[in-house]
């Protein structure tokens, strides 16, 4: 295992994506309300490194209100084919708008438009209303949208990553990392 965790997740991370895995950064985040409701849905992993993990979405989704209320998440990478697993679990930072926006305009025209015509987690009348929605945005834009106020990177900040293997009768190899003052200390846990 590596020093730190999210070398670890590096090596792990190129396996997923060496073994042509549907969908490698494909993550399931969970969230909670300030009054302790979970919910989780996927959302696609688009950058890593050791101040974390980030994803982009609609702040004010039902993840970005339970975020903006209790900024603590788990992510979980279910590598099934691979018999592995990997938890991650830490407080949530919004990325600078910068960042946000260079994420932003690398994305397909159609994908920008899309995000400002989504009120994302809101009840919808109907699809034709959401397809007015878009067209009307497309030709208000017709290149180059902006980036939303309401719309940009989440960062979870790891303070403890469980690496899962799974093994023969049940005995699965548990690894977790876990930050202190000290830096990553590493324990087994049983399966
Ligand atoms: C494979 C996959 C990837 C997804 N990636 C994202 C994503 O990166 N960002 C996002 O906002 N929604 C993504 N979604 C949609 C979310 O799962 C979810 O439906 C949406 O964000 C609304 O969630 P909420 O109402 O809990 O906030 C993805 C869905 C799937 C199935
Ligand atoms: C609503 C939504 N927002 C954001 C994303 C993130 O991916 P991309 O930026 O590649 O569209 C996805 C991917 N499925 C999505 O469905």
């Amino acid at each position: 295992m590596a020093p730190d965790p999210v070398s670890q997740f590096a090596s792990w991370f190129a396996d997923a994506v060496e073994a042509g895995l549907p969908e490698p950064n494909a993550m399931v985040l969970a969230t909670s309300s300030a009054g302790g409701l979970p919910t989780a849905r996927t959302v696609l992993l688009k950058g890593y490194d050791q101040q974390g993990f980030v994803f982009y979405t609609n702040y004010e989704s039902r993840k970005g209100r339970d975020l903006a209320e209790n900024p603590r998440a788990c992510l979980l990478f279910p590598w099934h084919p691979l018999r592995r697993q990997v938890r991650v679990e830490g407080k949530v930072t919004k990325l600078p708008r910068e960042d946000s926006a260079a994420y932003f305009h690398s994305r397909p025209y159609g994908s920008r438009i899309g995000a400002w015509a989504s009120r994302q987690s809101a009840v919808v009348r109907s699809r034709d209303e959401l397809d007015a929605r878009f067209r009307e945005l497309a030709e208000r834009w017709p290149e180059d949208p902006p980036l939303p106020d309401f719309w940009g990177g989440l960062r979870v900040v790891p303070s403890e990553v469980e690496f899962w293997q799974g093994q023969i009768d049940r005995m699965h190899d548990r690894l977790r990392y876990r930050h202190t003052k000290a830096g990553w200390t590493l324990e087994r846990l049983a399966p």
